[in-house]
């Protein structure tokens, strides 16, 4: 699914309008209708809702949706916000639509608005995508009101005064929703951290706009879904053997950190891979091969730390490395020698990632090759330097991946894949069970399988850091956020690839 710019969402509209011969009118009771469908399963007929129009389309959608709930036996009060002269011809519609009983009240100032029960519902249609400033005066009191009203706030389209894919000027009043519901796509604003106190719970609901734009628009921004990763992922073939599906070689643990290693190991093994050799210090030795006996075990000549590269290293097809192995100097001139050799695909994770970070002579050695860096948010800061914001991070993203030829798995709450081109893929699956150590772990583990299996690097980036979320999904289920561990994660793994291998309907 593509992510469009609030520019592209307005030409979106327009193009649906003249090309498939429907009024502007009709397409914002569309949306009216979509906005009304998903209410009315969320709150019950009866409740007190006030909604607050403000003079755009955002604001036409508020009052055809007063209309539709009116209908619908809901307490609706309609609010006029400002000046409303100069409103858009499809709010002026919708304002002479609004039944007799539906009385609006104007606001010319904040005092206009009057106290709310606590369950009242308050619908925000103030502003959406034609937003072009910092909301300050008159909206911006009325957006504070709202906010501290301690009413259950719905935004249409986008929470008001948010700017959909650009950073919002400090000095803005933003809306505060419970929900938000938009149309068509998902906005760039809503896939951002900064904006969780905003943005709450989204959805995107369908009003039809034409998908023949939506195909042929340029943008670089998309969401994986389920269906792209069902696309994705091949079956297995009759007459295959393990040799088929790859030898991974896993250079994780360091002493007290050998769990990590077989984080990592189980995940890949669930996740498909045909071989895995896993290199621990000498300490992890009785560990590893108790934990995972499908696993064949190398030690390191060191007892704790990553000092030296295997054998035969030209029979591996990939290589992740980086869980617990620690930043000792030892570990760090190994991984100058695996990037000066390497020719197959390396998962960098954790203190790989670090180690290259601390150093511009590993820096140096990172162009041209075929690499998946894994960082959280810290890890990256290491990598690129500080960043401002979350659009800074994300161009920060793309500049590194640009400049070194290489995928960054940035993790999060939702997980921006970005790749060489330019594009970035946001995740859509996980939760906050994930949020405990060595979850990162796991998904070092499963993305390795993947790259094993011949997938191409995006491929592998986007189905493995979609099933890993899917896994936690499905935990979730019987385990729930607050007990989740990693390797509740790795015991989902069976299910969210079952679940994923499942005929298309
Ligand atoms: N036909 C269409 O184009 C459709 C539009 N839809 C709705 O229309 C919205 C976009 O409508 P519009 O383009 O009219 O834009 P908005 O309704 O977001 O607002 C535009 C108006 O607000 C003013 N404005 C912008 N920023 C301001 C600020 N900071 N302070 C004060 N005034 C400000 C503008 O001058 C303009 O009058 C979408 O978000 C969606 O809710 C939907 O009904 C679907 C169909
Ligand atoms: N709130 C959240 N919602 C969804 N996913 C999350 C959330 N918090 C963390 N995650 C995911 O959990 C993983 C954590 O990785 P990482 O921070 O490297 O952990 P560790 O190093 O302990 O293994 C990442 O894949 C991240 O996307
Ligand atoms: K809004």
């Amino acid at each position: 699914m593509k992510i469009l710019t609030a520019a592209q969402t307005r030409e979106a509209d327009a193009y649906t309008i003249r090309e498939e011969g429907i009024s502007s009118t009709d397409l914002m009771e569309r949306a009216a209708k979509a906005f009304t469908g998903w209410f009315e399963n969320k709150f019950q007929p009866g409740a007190e809702v006030h909604i607050f129009c403000g003079p755009g389309n955002n604001g036409g959608d508020g009052l055809a949706v007063a209309r539709l709930l009116h209908e619908r036996k809901y307490k609706v009060q309609p609010y006029l916000v400002g000046d409303i002269s100069k409103a858009s011809d499809d709010f002026n519609v919708n304002l002479k639509r609004l039944p007799q009983a539906l009385s609006p009240i104007h606001v010319e100032q904040e005092s206009a608005i009057p106290e709310f029960n606590s369950d009242a519902c308050v619908i925000d249609a103030l502003f959406g995508t034609g937003l072009n400033r910092a909301v300050t005066g008159l909206y911006g009191q009325v957006i504070e009101k709202l906010n501290s009203s301690g009413a259950t706030i719905t935004a249409i389209d986008i929470p008001s005064g948010l700017y959909a894919d650009s950073q919002t000027p400090d000095e803005g009043a933003v809306i505060r929703a419970s929900y938000t519901i938009s149309f068509e796509l998902p906005k760039l604003a809503f896939l951002l951290p900064q904006h969780e106190p905003y943005v709450g719970e989204w959805h995107v609901v369908p009003i039809g706009l034409s998908q023949q734009f939506i195909a042929e628009v340029k943008s670089d921004l998309y969401c994986t879904q389920q269906e792209d990763v069902q696309q994705l992922l091949k079956p297995r073939r009759k007459f295959s053997h393990k040799g088929t599906y790859g030898h991974a070689l896993l250079l994780c643990g360091g002493y007290g950190k050998i769990g990590a290693a077989v984080l990592a190991a189980r995940a890949c093994l669930r996740s498909g891979i045909g071989l895995l050799t896993v290199q621990v210090p000498q300490a992890g030795y009785p560990i590893l091969q108790t934990a995972v006996p499908e696993a064949m075990t190398l030690t390191d000549k060191n007892r704790k730390h990553l000092s030296e590269l295997p054998q035969e290293m030209e029979k591996y097809s990939v290589i992740g490395i980086g869980p617990g192995i620690g930043t000792e100097r030892v570990t760090k001139t190994t991984i100058g020698q695996l990037l000066a050799t390497a020719s197959f695909p390396i998962v960098i994770d954790a203190d790989a990632i670090n180690l290259i970070a601390s150093s511009e002579k590993l820096k140096g050695q990172l162009y041209k090759r075929k690499l998946i860096f894994t960082p959280h948010p810290k890890e990256f800061e290491r990598l690129v330097g500080k960043v401002k914001n979350d659009y800074d991070r994300l161009q920060h993203l793309r500049e590194f991946c640009l400049e070194y030829g290489c995928y960054v798995i940035l993790k999060g709450s939702h997980t921006a894949v970005g790749t060489p081109e330019g594009k970035v893929y946001f995740n859509t699956t996980g939760n906050p069970g994930l949020a405990t150590g060595g979850t990162g772990d796991v998904l070092t583990g499963i993305i390795t399988a993947l790259v094993g299996q011949q997938y191409t690097l995006e491929e592998a980036c986007r189905i493995g850091v979609f099933v890993h979320g899917l896994a936690a999904d499905l935990a979730l289920q019987t385990i729930g956020e607050i007990s989740m561990t990693a390797s509740d994660v790795i015991d989902s793994l069976p299910s969210a690839f079952l679940h994923l291998t499942q005929p298309l309907p």
